[in-house]
């Protein structure tokens, strides 16, 4: 059901965001902040979505029932700045007429980037290089001191051939590599043009040197890697996720990394977020975590911005926003 609105719209932006997005808003919204970098409490949340008819999100805000009640009838859109959406109950924005939409494309080439260069740290021990410089631990050159492994001949496999798998497979074609394998719930067209072959997740796991996690976290993938996906993927593996952090077994990848399962990790996402600085895993050299950096460029920012916000007004205007989402 449409509503009327009188006057400007109201906007809910749950924090500081850049500014290219609020241009766009402010142009024909009356547009409400959390002024602030740290993430909304639940509570403030809350409290200030009352009366809005379109809602700014991110992936740090629960978009759950309780927030749809507290926000009203009034309440038309829900667009988060991020690709992920599990954060919003959609099943219950549909229910209400919600439009849901997030921020598909524009983040995929700073995550693939991202996804590569944390892939070359992991796989030549580039942290465990600086650190050592850093203590005073570089001597006179060793044939035997921190060897990583080439990409040269290798074969890659890649979890999740959307927009940011395939864009890893096309950075990682002139390294050399040998074979890019992926495995998806669907075989996908354009993985003719990285050349790169779908097969089970068994032969995956069993025969990658480099394992990139690149898809959504969903009942499907949620803890794919666990003690026995490590038991089975080669010893001089390196694993580096950049989906989500859901998709791996955390405790069974510390087990795994320390027994010698596999070889190393590097890891953009985590389970929780932030992950806390006691984390068992946080203490390995065989593991390198980042917070969550994989849209972290200015273009890809502002683009969320500026897609959020379209978002948002084509909702008003009545057309179809760019990333509308639906329950699966
Ligand atoms: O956009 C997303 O879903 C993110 O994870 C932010 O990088």
């Amino acid at each position: 059901m449409a509503f009327k609105l009188k006057g400007k719209p109201k906007v809910y932006v749950t924090r500081l965001v850049p500014q290219p997005g609020i241009d766009i808003l402010e142009k024909e919204c009356e547009l409400t902040f959390w002024k602030s970098d740290e993430a909304i409490p639940q509570e403030e949340l809350l409290k200030n979505v009352r009366g809005v008819d379109g809602l700014f999100c991110m992936l740090t805000d629960q978009i759950d029932k309780h927030v749809l009640d507290a926000a009203g009838p009034q309440l038309q859109v829900v667009a988060t700045m991020s690709v992920g959406f599990e954060h919003i109950d959609v099943a219950e924005c549909e229910k209400r007429n919600i439009v849901v939409a997030n921020t598909p494309n524009v983040s995929t080439d700073s995550v693939a980037e991202l996804t590569v260069a944390l892939l070359l740290l992991t796989s030549r021990r580039l942290l465990e290089g600086v650190t050592a410089v850093k203590n005073g631990e570089w001597g006179a050159w060793k044939p035997m001191w921190l060897l990583g492994t080439e990409m040269t001949q290798r074969t890659v496999g890649i979890l999740g051939l959307g927009r940011i798998g395939y864009g890893v497979a096309r950075r990682l074609r002139p390294f050399g590599v040998r074979k890019i394998l992926y495995h998806d719930v669907v075989s996908v067209s354009y993985a003719s043009d990285v050349g790169a072959e779908f097969v089970t997740f068994e032969e995956l796991i069993k025969e990658s040197d480099f394992i990139c996690i690149c898809c959504n976290l969903t009942a499907q993938t949620r803890h794919k890697f666990n003690k026995d996906t490590f038991k089975k993927m080669k010893k001089s593996a390196i694993l580096v996720n950049s989906g989500r952090g859901g998709v791996v077994h955390h405790d069974d990848l510390y087990n795994a990394l320390v027994n010698g399962d596999i070889a190393a990790a590097g890891l953009d996402v985590t389970e929780p977020e932030p992950l806390p600085a006691s984390h068992p895993l946080i203490s390995l050299s065989n593991c390198i975590v980042l917070p969550h950096m994989g849209s972290n460029t200015w273009e890809s920012r502002n683009s969320m911005s500026t897609t959020a916000a379209k978002n948002i007004l084509a909702v008003f205007h009545k057309e179809k926003p760019m990333g509308e989402v639906h329950v699966k």
